[in-house]
């Protein structure tokens, strides 16, 4: 499975906000952390790729455009996990999970086959205690693991995540992260948008730079993390270190020279 953006360009209002980005071919296995700047441009083309924001050029996942897909199948294959999220709900944890699996289309699942597939998620999510409580009453933390399992209702195979990291103490970041790269390793794509570059190269196969709305750089973390390019993207003197262990660690001294 291989997901490809030609020429997307994205207008917002009348701001141009992403700009004849393409890439090459993004492949199932692969967890892949978008970075760079505010505003950027990352939840946008997350959003694109999520066919919630209207653009130009072409999206395709295995070749079908992924804008002349059936919403039905679409939803199928595409999990989303926006920055946002609704928290005011009065669902319950459960019956979020199972709007979730509707959304889009019947899931052709029988309610019985559907909770069954809602607790698996939570289990695997470490939600399950929260089961019966409402959205409403979680803290953000857990409304973002709850959101992890949302995004993974319908078993996509492209998961999207936008920053879903942002909320979490340490050891719940870990458990996240541990999750994202074991999605990908059950032969999904994985594509999350994460701020922590330390992190992003602990954890990822592949990291996507965006700045100005363009790709700046795209390949293996270890390669495309370098002073020169934290200097440029994002306007600060950075030094790039190797630990006892060989993993990257950025030092961020001040703003560039
Ligand atoms: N609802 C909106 N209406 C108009 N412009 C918007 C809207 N949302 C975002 N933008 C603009 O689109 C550009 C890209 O925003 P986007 O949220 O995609 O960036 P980002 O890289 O995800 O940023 P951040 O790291 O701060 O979350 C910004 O210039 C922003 O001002």
């Amino acid at each position: 499975m291989t997901l490809t953006l030609e020429d997307i360009r994205l207008m917002r209002g009348r701001k141009t906000v992403l700009a004849e980005l393409s890439t090459a071919p993004l492949r199932h296995g692969e967890f892949v952390v978008l970075a760079g700047p505010n505003g950027a441009g990352k939840s946008s083309l997350l959003r694109a790729i999520a066919q919630t924001l209207p653009y130009e050029g072409r999206i395709a996942l295995d070749g079908e455009d992924l804008a002349r897909m059936k919403r039905v199948l679409r939803a199928g294959r595409i999990g989303y996990m926006p920055q946002q999220l609704e928290n005011r709900s009065e669902l319950t944890v459960l019956d979020s999970l199972r709007v979730a699996m509707n959304a889009g289309g019947t899931t052709g699942l029988s309610q019985r086959e559907q909770i069954a597939r809602a607790e698996a998620l939570l289990i695997r999510f470490g939600c399950h205690p929260l089961a019966t409580q409402s959205l409403a009453g979680l803290s953000g933390g857990q409304r973002q693991s709850v959101g992890l399992a949302q995004a993974l209702a319908r078993d996509p195979d492209v998961v999207l995540l936008d920053e879903p990291t942002a909320a979490l103490d340490l050891s719940m970041q870990f458990r996240m992260l541990s999750e994202m790269r074991a999605l990908a390793r059950e032969g999904r794509l994985v594509i999350a948008v994460l701020h922590d570059l330390t992190q992003a190269a602990q954890w990822a196969d592949r990291l996507v730079v965006l700045s100005d709305g363009r790709i700046t750089a795209d390949g293996a973390p270890g390669a495309v993390l370098t002073p020169d390019l934290l200097a440029r993207v994002y306007n600060v003197a950075a030094r790039v270190e190797r630990d006892s262990r060989g993993e990257t660690l950025i030092r961020v001294d001040g703003p560039a020279a």
